[in-house]
């Protein structure tokens, strides 16, 4: 935030913090038409001459306006983007004491990493050290980085300004909402301009992830494990601005796993995702394996593991086929050319 009046230009600073207008006003700058400069070219612009006629400091109004935004940032609970390019993970512990196997690991956004291990080695351990944005300060003694710095507190305490966004696999609803009425709230603390249209896209696309179609009027406690797993994951793509996404287990959620998977990454985020799932673990760019509470390996996917996620896609899609027809109560019949490729 600190240099932002140096670079931003006008028309960028009016179009994402409207009130400056009373700034301007306040201090008698008109600034229509220099909407392609930015503040700093805007006072550098006048002569000498007219800088002493109306009292310009142009270091002065440069230092107010940063302290202006950043004021009315926080009294109007604005919702700063923060760009999240990278997340680095440090060695800590595993469960007996020991160091894990690697020094640090970073992740870029945009970037899929699976976590994989067997039950109750530490998967959503290391899921709860990055929401927690730990600070040698959890049981596994791991640091968490982001942009190759420690991460700003506020990441820690305020709910507003959510570093993270966490999909788990027990999400129940207690409030006496409809979907509608749910995502319109969401939408307005978001601080959206459109918010029917956004709420419409998210419906889309939660429809699209969701076996069972529900529509904006369907109370949200009466939704299906699967339908408020794909609300939330539909509702986490295009309405929160948290950079990063843990989802801790989809692979029960009655969802399609790919295009949730591939709803959350367009939004470039860095998604994080535990799993014993082999298709949602090979659909990560690299795969942390966890034993006995530590990082004991980072995998990149290969090429002959690329193959392999095609041929699990195509017994998955027969596994598919089979779960709908026993769902429509039809017979299973023999399949001898399903397995081919
Ligand atoms: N490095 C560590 N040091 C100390 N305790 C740890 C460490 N890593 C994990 N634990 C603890 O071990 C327990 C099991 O870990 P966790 O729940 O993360 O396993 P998991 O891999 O997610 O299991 P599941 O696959 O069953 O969900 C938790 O109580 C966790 O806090």
């Amino acid at each position: 935030m600190k240099n932002k009046v140096n670079s931003i230009k006008i028309g960028e600073l009016k179009q994402k913090y409207p009130f400056i207008i009373d700034y301007f006003a306040a201090n008698k700058l008109n600034v229509d038409g220099y909407e392609d400069y930015s503040f700093k070219e805007y006072l550098e612009h006048f002569t000498e001459e007219e800088k002493e006629q109306w009292a310009i400091d142009t270091e002065v109004l440069m230092e107010g306006l940063n302290l202006y935004i950043n004021q009315m940032v926080e009294f109007l609970g604005i919702k700063e983007e923060t760009s999240v390019k990278s997340l680095t993970i440090l060695a800590g512990r595993d469960k007996s004491g020991n160091k894990e196997g690697f020094e640090k690991i970073s992740i870029k956004s945009g970037e899929i990493i699976s976590i994989v291990g067997p039950t109750g080695s530490g998967k959503s351990r290391l899921l709860a050290d990055i929401e927690w944005a730990a600070q040698n300060d959890t049981p596994t003694g791991r640091t968490i980085l982001i942009n190759d710095e420690v991460p700003d507190k506020k990441w820690r305490f305020s709910s507003n300004n959510r570093l993270v966004a966490q999909l788990s696999q027990n999400m129940n609803f207690v409030m006496d909402l409809t979907v509608h009425e749910f995502l319109i709230l969401h939408a307005k603390s978001r601080m959206v301009e459109n918010e029917e249209e956004v709420v419409k896209n998210i419906i889309e696309e939660a429809n699209n992830l969701a076996g069972e179609k529900f529509d904006l009027n369907t109370p949200i406690t009466s939704l299906s494990g699967g339908q408020s797993r794909a609300l939330m994951i539909a509702d986490t793509a295009i309405l929160s601005s948290s950079p990063i996404v843990l989802i801790d287990e989809i692979e029960n959620a009655g969802i399609d796993r790919k295009k949730a998977l591939h709803l959350l990454v367009s939004s470039d985020k860095v998604v994080l995702m535990a799993t014993h799932d082999p298709i949602l673990a090979l659909m990560g760019d690299r795969r942390i394996v966890i034993k006995n509470g530590g990082i004991k390996d980072i995998i990149e996917i290969s090429d002959e593991e690329k193959e392999v996620l095609f041929q699990l896609e195509k017994m998955d899609s027969v596994i598919q086929q089979m779960r709908n027809s026993l769902r429509n109560g039809e017979k299973l019949e023999r399949c001898n050319n399903c397995y081919r490729n």
